[in-house]
């Protein structure tokens, strides 16, 4: 089935009809038609006394703070959030005070990197830039009437708001579509929980009687949004002068340094698949840029570590001093994981890795600015929401089984590994397996009995107001 076969009576609806009883951020284009909606199986209820499809985009994102005093806020609502620190499951009522005393411990240097880009982020202009121009290519490019959304995961206007404003406009056709280009348990995974929980709370509005919803968890191989970074790594490779390129002692002149969020390493082995669509998307760009026998090298490296475990490796900071000591004084870095700029593009890189790359002796640095509201990619958006429309539906369940959201839980990781090694083991078992199942589970009860004293420690500190809790670095 497409995504959305609604009742015959909706095909070649009149958009300037229906358009009246909504309100829209789009001109109405008056000759154009539902003809996406052509495709018909299934019949749902109409929401309304009229059976127009109204059709709705729910753009998800992460959120930020909005001013300095947000900052804590913010943070405490991520640490809180089990996609992003996961305990044991014996230890999960303490989320909440160890989110309670992580997001007062980091707050500081939070806000300190917030007030070095203006006090907050700008992550909700600039997704509201993206919801206003994607609408209106919709409505375009495709004759689509949608009225689009924002759900924010930290911060305001949060996912549950959104949803809000989705049951009382009475949408019936609902495009999920999560603004990460890689798919991430811990992003566009814990996004998709929070509607999870929400369709299960209102299941009498969500249920496919009521309202069609299809989610697109991931678009990091879109031709068009390959294009759009392309053409932006191109435009900064061709700014480096005749005299900045003489400069370069390294064989190669000019280096691209995509640097993407990182993850815990632990992430992956849960069956997260953020590196390998990383990874992927990386290589598609690549066959648009320049060779290295044209004089142009690419390297990937992770950004943005917090706490004390092991991240995805390797850390862009890290590999801008090889880099240095390789020679390479020409660098374009580009921020991949995300499509608008936020702290991590304008003080992590713009300042922190900047000064560190200028101190390596990368002496010609340029950043790539992240998409925001660049034509081609806008473009793109607004395929990809038609394309969700006339494709088959994927529901939120079907995109978080297929991604692996909720492995995270350390028990039923160690569960499935079981599982899979469980024919293995059985039929002439393979000692040297067993040995690292034991090892693993051994690993997992280490870590419950770590995890046990680290929030032992924060009670005492909490209790004692001495500060034990520097001893680990969030
Ligand atoms: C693809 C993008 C992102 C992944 C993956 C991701 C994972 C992840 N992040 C943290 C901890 C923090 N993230 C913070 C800010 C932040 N994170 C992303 C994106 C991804 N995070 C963005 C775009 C932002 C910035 C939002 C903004 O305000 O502009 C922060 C707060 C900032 C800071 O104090 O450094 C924290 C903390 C973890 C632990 C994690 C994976 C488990
Ligand atoms: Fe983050």
């Amino acid at each position: 089935v497409t995504a959305f076969g609604l009742s015959p009576s909706n095909i070649r609806h009149d958009v300037a009809n229906s358009s009246r009883q909504r309100s829209t951020t789009t001109k109405t284009n008056a000759a154009t038609t539902f003809d996406y909606l052509s495709t018909t199986n299934l019949t749902p209820e109409p929401s309304s006394s009229t059976d127009d499809p109204k059709v709705g985009v729910l753009l998800l994102n992460l959120g930020g703070p909005e001013t300095s005093a947000d900052v804590e806020g913010f943070l405490y609502n991520l640490f809180a959030d089990p996609d992003i620190i996961r305990l044991p499951s014996l230890l999960s009522p303490l989320q909440s005070l160890v989110a309670f005393i992580i997001s007062k411990r980091r707050a500081p240097k939070s806000r300190e990197a917030y007030n070095s880009i203006g006090g907050g982020s700008p992550i909700l202009q600039y997704t509201k830039a993206q919801a206003e121009l994607m609408t209106k290519a919709l409505s375009e490019r495709h004759g689509i009437t949608a009225k689009t959304y924002i759900g924010m995961r930290y911060w305001y206007p949060f996912t549950e708001e959104a949803l809000d404003q989705i049951r009382q406009d009475g949408i019936n056709a609902l495009v999920i579509l999560p603004l990460y280009p890689q798919f991430s348990i811990s992003t566009s995974g814990s996004s998709l929980r929070v509607l999870q929980e929400e369709f299960a709370k209102h299941s009498e509005f969500y249920g496919p009687k009521r309202m069609f919803h299809t989610v697109i968890p991931s678009w990091y191989d879109r031709p068009g949004y390959i294009k759009s970074v392309a053409n932006l790594i191109k435009k900064e490779l061709d700014s480096f002068t005749k005299e900045e390129m003489e400069e370069s002692i390294n064989s190669i002149p000019r280096h691209v340094l995509f640097s993407a969020h990182g993850v815990p390493a632990s992430y992956i082995e849960a069956g997260d698949p953020y590196k390998a669509q990383i990874e992927d998307c990386v290589s598609r760009i690549k066959e648009l840029l320049p060779t290295e026998e044209e004089g142009v090298q690419v390297h990937l490296s992770f950004q943005s570590r917090v706490g004390p475990v092991e991240w995805l490796r390797p850390y862009t900071d890290d590999v801008l001093p090889e880099l240095g000591e390789r020679g390479v004084k020409n660098l374009v870095v580009v921020p991949i994981s995300f499509v608008s700029e936020h702290i991590e593009t304008l003080e992590e890189i713009d300042i922190e890795y900047r000064e560190l790359a200028l101190e390596s002796g990368i002496t010609n640095w340029r950043r790539t600015p992240a998409l925001n509201t660049d034509a081609t990619f806008i473009e793109d958006m607004a395929d990809m929401v038609a394309d969700a429309l006339n494709e088959p539906s994927q529901s939120i369940t079907e995109a978080c089984v297929a991604n692996n959201v909720g492995n995270l839980d350390l028990e039923s990781v160690s569960h499935q590994e079981e599982i899979a090694s469980a024919g293995i083991l059985g039929v002439g078992a393979d000692d040297d397996l067993r040995g690292k199942m034991r090892l693993r589970n051994g690993e997992l009860f280490n870590g419950r009995i770590a995890m046990i004293g680290i929030v032992a420690t924060c009670l005492i500190e909490i209790l004692s107001g001495k500060p034990l809790i520097h001893l680990f670095s969030w």
